[in-house]
């Protein structure tokens, strides 16, 4: 394949680069490229990947490896590299979450981790709760010895785990604790590394152990090194101390250009372990240059303008960001709107969503509904009175069993099942085939070239396909023939094999989480459901307007939001000038292409506590309405 001279090679897909995301494609170290909001930071990463391959600068059998927070933020970026590279380029792309990434190398090389701290293989992905780590450190305060009582009891379950386990570097030979705090982190690790049959550990202990074992093991690090030359950290802003240090022991001092990008703004992880210091250190550890990036493609100007107010707030230093894309509405790009009553607030917001999306040609999922938590509760105040304007709410949040309906969305296994319900469902083009084709392929485990197996695979797949269209066709959808039809998948494709083929299942029961979760949805899905074609709509949330939290809508971009619940009673943890809710409040307004709307209802609480937040709106010269 040819490769492109570096000063001849251009993006693809989009017209150009602002000059300095020119400037940190280009750069030959590491780099932290700081940029707000909308400036594009995941298709840089694409267009830097497409650089790097097309060029030559990274050579084969050399790879970049990107790591992302979210599993759909990964499959995103590695959607967007296929799309624009040969396979023969895209396949040295590897695109996975620190999680995945941490746990792959743990399940790999278990063996080098010192004996001291090594799990048993198999082992079982923890997820301990609120309760059982208050539960823990109860126990751990009774066992403690007098004179560390009191250290042990300032600690909270809220951060436990996150800023102390995460931040505690384990020595390769286990040692006595010098104080009350390494003690309980000790204790902590024997509940998980003893657990009977099986260790019990959780993806913060994971990634502390693949850290562990690259230091303990010269040779493994150096072979990653080696492997990756080049390396990708979305979001960096999210990076926890567990996975900062991993990064140090697994890349420091080496000849790797690790490319980091995020936006401090949007910092709202810090209570799950995310350190508030991660891109000084970042400069400082791997003599890495800051580039920001300035400009805007996402929200229209009088946005931005809205926007800077906020990031000022967050930080008076925070650089003048450009738009790019143009303003396609007419009137107010952004309102307060002060209702007395949840009923009448609802009842508006379901008639004013109606007539905009017929008046101005909009799709529901242009539009989305976002909250700063409990989405159950709004979703049940909002879907009746949606219903009767004829709308469909969707809350992206629900949880479903162990997960959430979003995290079902993007998960593997999960759009596996759905393709293959969608094939029986309909008389689909060729492309339908493709996944699941290709999945079972891999599921089976033919060999590439084995043609044999490849025909046989397909034949498979057809006959399957067949008598699941005949019997979809015969069988109305309801609660239990959605469960039997859920059941008749999982058969066909052997769950077992699926957790052998993909590395997100091969231990713990996160398969099992998604299965069940499938089930309870398609079932939710079916019941009243005329068709399986609306069923599947249904499942997949076609023609519905999303209800999210904060944190759920990250990294997403919507025509227009409409933040529900700005209150004292949804904000109660806020307190005046707290970075992390001035950066959510950032978050929500700033994922709007066109309009932010901010929802107050006297009914819902009073809004002192969130006072400063109505101040920023009425500073950027957003009006007040009464409705
Ligand atoms: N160079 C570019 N030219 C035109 N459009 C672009 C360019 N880069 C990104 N975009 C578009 O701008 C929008 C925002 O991009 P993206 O979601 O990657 O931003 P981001 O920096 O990750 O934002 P956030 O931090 O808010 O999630 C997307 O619709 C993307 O397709």
């Amino acid at each position: 394949m040819a490769l492109v001279r570096p000063e001849d090679w251009r993006p693809r897909d989009i017209e150009d680069l602002e000059p300095d995301a020119w400037r940190a494609l280009r750069q030959h170290g590491s780099a932290c490229v700081v940029a707000g909001p909308g400036a594009g930071k995941t298709e840089f990463l694409a267009q830097r990947a497409a650089f790097l391959l097309e060029t030559g600068l990274c050579p084969a059998p050399f790879r970049i490896l990107a790591i992302s927070f979210k599993s759909d933020a990964a499959d995103n970026l590695a959607a967007r590299v296929r799309k624009r590279c040969s396979p023969e380029l895209s396949h040295r792309f590897t695109s996975l979450t620190f999680d995945a990434f941490t746990k792959s190398l743990v399940d790999r090389f278990l063996t080098a981790i010192p004996t001291d701290w090594r799990p048993s293989r198999p082992y079982e992905i923890a997820f301990p709760n609120f309760r059982q780590v208050t539960g823990f450190l109860q126990d751990a305060l009774f066992a403690a010895p007098n004179p560390q009582k009191a250290e042990v009891a300032a600690l909270s379950a809220g951060d436990f785990e996150s800023h102390y386990v995460g931040a505690y570097r384990l020595p390769f030979v286990r040692a006595p604790a010098q104080s009350g705090t390494e003690l309980t982190i000790q204790r902590w690790w024997s509940s998980q590394l003893g657990t009977q049959p099986r260790s019990s550990i959780t993806f913060v202990s994971l990634n502390r152990l693949a850290e562990l074992l690259l230091r303990a093991s010269p040779h493994i690090r150096r072979a990653l090194q080696l492997t990756y030359p080049f390396v990708f950290v979305d979001e960096f802003q999210d990076t926890t101390y567990a996975q900062y240090d991993f990064l140090l022991s697994a890349f420091q001092g080496a000849d790797v250009a690790i490319t980091a990008v995020g936006d401090d703004k949007q910092r709202i992880m810090t209570w799950a372990g995310a350190r508030a210091d991660a891109f000084e250190r970042f400069e400082a550890d791997f003599a890495a240059v800051r580039i920001p990036l300035l400009f805007n493609f996402r929200s229209s100007p009088d946005l931005v303008r809205i926007q800077r107010v906020v990031a000022r707030a967050l930080d008076p230093n925070a650089a003048a960001t450009v738009a790019q894309a143009a303003r396609l509405v007419d009137g107010d790009v952004a309102q307060v709107w002060n209702s007395p009553t949840k009923a009448r607030e609802a009842d508006h917001l379901g008639r004013w969503l109606a007539n905009d999306m017929v008046a101005r040609g909009r799709a529901p999922r242009d539009y989305a509904i976002l909250v700063k938590q409990k989405s159950d509760d709004f979703e049940a105040d909002l879907a009746e009175p949606f219903a009767r304007a004829g709308l469909r709410l969707r809350n992206e949040s629900h949880a479903l069993g162990r997960t959430t309906l979003q995290d079902l969305l993007t998960d593997t296994f999960s759009k596996l099942a759905v393709a293959l319900l969608r094939l029986g469902s309909t008389r689909r083009a060729a492309a339908a085939w493709q996944l699941p084709s290709a999945a079972l392929l891999e599921i089976r485990a033919i060999a590439e070239g084995d043609d044999n197996g490849e025909a046989r695979t397909e034949d498979e797949l057809t006959i399957f396909v067949a008598a699941l269209r005949a019997d979809m066709a015969n069988t109305p959808p309801s609660v239990a023939s959605a469960q039997a039809f859920a059941d008749r998948i999982y058969a066909f494709l052997n769950l077992a094999a699926v957790a052998r083929t993909y590395n997100e299942y091969s231990t713990g029961d996160l398969l099992a989480i998604m299965a069940d979760a499938f089930r309870l949805h398609l079932a939710a899905s079916a019941n009243g459901a005329q068709t399986w074609s609306v069923a599947l709509d249904v499942f997949e949330g076609v023609g519905q307007i999303p209800l999210m939290t904060v944190h759920k809508s990250k990294g997403l971009e919507y025509d227009t939001i409409v933040f529900v619940g700005l209150d004292d009673q949804a904000w109660w943890a806020h307190r005046p000038g707290n970075p992390e809710g001035l950066a959510t409040f950032f978050v929500a307004l700033s994922r709007a292409k066109q309009r932010a709307i901010f929802a107050f209802c006297r009914e819902r609480g009073q809004r002192q506590r969130v006072a400063e937040l109505f101040q920023l709106l009425t500073d950027a010269g957003v009006r007040e309405i009464a409705i």
